[in-house]
């Protein structure tokens, strides 16, 4: 398909599960693009094989917000329309370390814009994941931290994160804990991703939590400096990553002073209603241990935001 920009034509975008949390966040953020149609089904239609096969066929683009099983599903739906296929972006778990699925984080390195511009099929990364990858690979590339490093990540996100099911749960039921750890089998479904995208040859640590608040996220990764190949200084940690983010438009390093200027601590919800992500490194007194921070709205560059970044590159808006 040609680029929506220099065809001038429309492309037309179905969003498979429009009336979901991430379906309504990229319906909004896609309204505002004067290139784009939005395909919408009927509400009694949503969830019918054929109906949602049929619109399909009709549209350049589709988007799967879709829980795994029914993203699976969706995707058979596409490939028995044989050459007359869509091009997918997924938001779900279930493609993210599958065959011949783009990895939606264009700041990866610097060919994954290219890759996602090219792809057929485009893994949107998780909400965790975004952030301990936005950290973590920048170091191992620039041979900061090593591929078989102990790496633990710990984070908090907005209750949002958990779908229509955890929002009623918090916001209509009022059963929700004000704040909980979870996944603590040590086997989060991020964890496959964050390890091949972060490039680690060692099973990271994932430890996830919620709170009681509607959106925003912290991904923290502690790091003993001194316990690393050549004690690297929190600058040269803070420069790495600086260097790689540094033609990024969404991904910024936070400044030396800005970040002093938090005295020593970080709202999660700063970044509400944005498609930022922002990174932190906090030092200690003596520059053997740091704290990198990544920030981040769960629904924008965790879900929607990078969704529609990814149908940009697609579409070539
Ligand atoms: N929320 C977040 O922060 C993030 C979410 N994601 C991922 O995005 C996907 C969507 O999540 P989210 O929007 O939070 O979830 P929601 O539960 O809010 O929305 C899912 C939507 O899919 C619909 N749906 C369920 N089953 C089917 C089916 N078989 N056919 C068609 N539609 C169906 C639901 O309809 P109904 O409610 O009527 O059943 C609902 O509208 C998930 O895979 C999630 O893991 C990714 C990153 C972050
Ligand atoms: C708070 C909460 O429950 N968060 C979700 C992750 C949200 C996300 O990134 O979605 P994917 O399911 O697409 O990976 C969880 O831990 O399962």
């Amino acid at each position: 398909m040609a680029d929506a920009t220099t065809s001038g034509a429309q492309a037309r975008v179905f969003i498979d599960g429009e009336a979901g949390t991430t379906g309504l966040e990229i319906r909004e953020r896609l309204a505002a693009e004067p290139a784009v149609t939005v395909a919408s089904i009927a509400h009694d239609k949503r969830k019918d094989a054929e109906a949602r096969q049929a619109l399909m066929a009709d549209v350049d683009l589709v988007v799967l917000c879709l829980p795994d099983e029914a993203a699976v599903e969706a995707v058979a739906l596409a490939d028995g329309l044989g050459n007359r296929a869509p091009r997918i972006v997924d938001a779900s778990t279930a493609h993210r370390v599958a065959d011949g699925w783009a990895y939606g984080f264009p700041e990866l390195d610097a060919n994954q814009s290219e890759a996602i511009r090219k792809a057929r099929r485009v893994a949107n990364p998780g909400c965790y994941p975004t952030g301990a990858i936005a950290l973590v690979r920048p170091l191992v590339d620039a041979g900061l931290l090593p591929a078989d490093h102990p790496v633990t990540v710990n984070a908090v996100s907005g209750y949002s994160g958990g779908g229509r099911q955890m929002i009623e749960a918090y916001e209509i039921g009022k059963t929700a804990p004000a704040f909980e750890l979870y996944g603590l089998g040590l086997a989060h479904k991020h964890v496959p991703e964050l390890q091949r995208y972060g490039r680690l040859t060692r099973r990271p640590m994932f430890v996830p939590s919620v709170g009681n608040f509607r959106q925003g996220m912290l991904v923290s990764l502690p790091v003993h400096l001194n316990a690393l190949p050549g004690s690297p200084s929190p600058a040269d940690v803070e420069r790495a990553l600086a260097d790689h983010y540094r033609s990024a438009d969404l991904v910024r390093v936070v400044s030396n002073d800005e970040r002093v200027s938090l005295g020593g601590r970080l709202d999660a919800l700063a970044l509400n209603g944005t498609d930022n992500l922002e990174i932190f490194v906090f030092p200690d007194a003596d520059g053997r241990q740091a704290l990198l921070v990544a920030r981040l709205d769960n629904l924008g560059k965790g879900a929607a935001g990078a969704a529609v970044q990814n149908i940009r590159l697609m579409l070539g808006l």
